[in-house]
C-alpha cells in the first residue's frame, strides 16, 4: 500500500475518532467549511513557500496540503482511487489540446478581448 492510501485509511478511521486525541477527528467535529478553509490555508503556505522559501519548508507545504486534501475527500467520501482513476482518464491528453475543446469558453473570452494567458 502506497503513502496516500495508508494516509487515506488511517484518515477514515479517525473521522470517527474522540475530537479530543485526534487532529483528524477534530477537523471533522468543526465541519466541512473548517476544513475546506484549512486546505485553502495550506495551498496559499505552499505557493508562498514555492515563491520564497527554501525546498524544505516547499516539502512541508505540500505534505500538509496532501494531508488536507485528503481529510476533505475522506469527509466527502470521495476516494483517492477515484481521483487517480480521473488523472488516469486524462493521461496522454495534452492540456493545451483538451483547452482548444473548450469552444463555447474560448468564444466569450475573444469577445471580452481576454486573454490571461493561462
Ligand atoms: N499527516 C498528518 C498531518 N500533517 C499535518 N497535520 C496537522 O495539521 C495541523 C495543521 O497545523 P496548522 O498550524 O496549519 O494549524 P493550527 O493552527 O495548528 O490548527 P487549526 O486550529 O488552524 O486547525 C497540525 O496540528 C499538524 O500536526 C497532520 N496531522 C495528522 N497527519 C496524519 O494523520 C494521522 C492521524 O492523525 P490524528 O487524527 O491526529 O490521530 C497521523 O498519524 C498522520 O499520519
Amino acid at each position: 500500500m502506497d503513502t496516500l492510501s495508508r494516509l487515506e485509511t488511517t484518515v477514515k478511521q479517525r473521522l470517527g475518532a474522540d475530537a479530543g486525541s485526534s487532529y483528524v477527528a477534530q477537523l471533522h467535529a468543526r465541519g466541512l467549511p473548517v476544513m475546506a478553509r484549512k486546505l485553502g490555508e495550506e495551498a496559499v503556505e505552499m505557493v508562498v513557500a514555492a515563491l520564497s522559501g527554501d525546498r524544505a519548508e516547499l516539502v512541508g507545504e505540500a505534505a500538509d496540503v496532501l494531508f488536507h486534501l485528503t481529510v476533505l475527500l475522506a469527509e466527502k467520501g470521495v476516494p483517492l482511487a477515484e481521483v487517480m482513476a480521473e488523472l488516469d482518464r486524462r493521461e496522454g491528453t495534452s492540456g493545451l489540446d483538451e483547452k482548444a475543446t473548450r469552444q463555447p469558453e474560448n468564444q466569450d473570452n475573444s469577445a471580452a478581448g481576454a486573454n490571461d494567458g493561462d
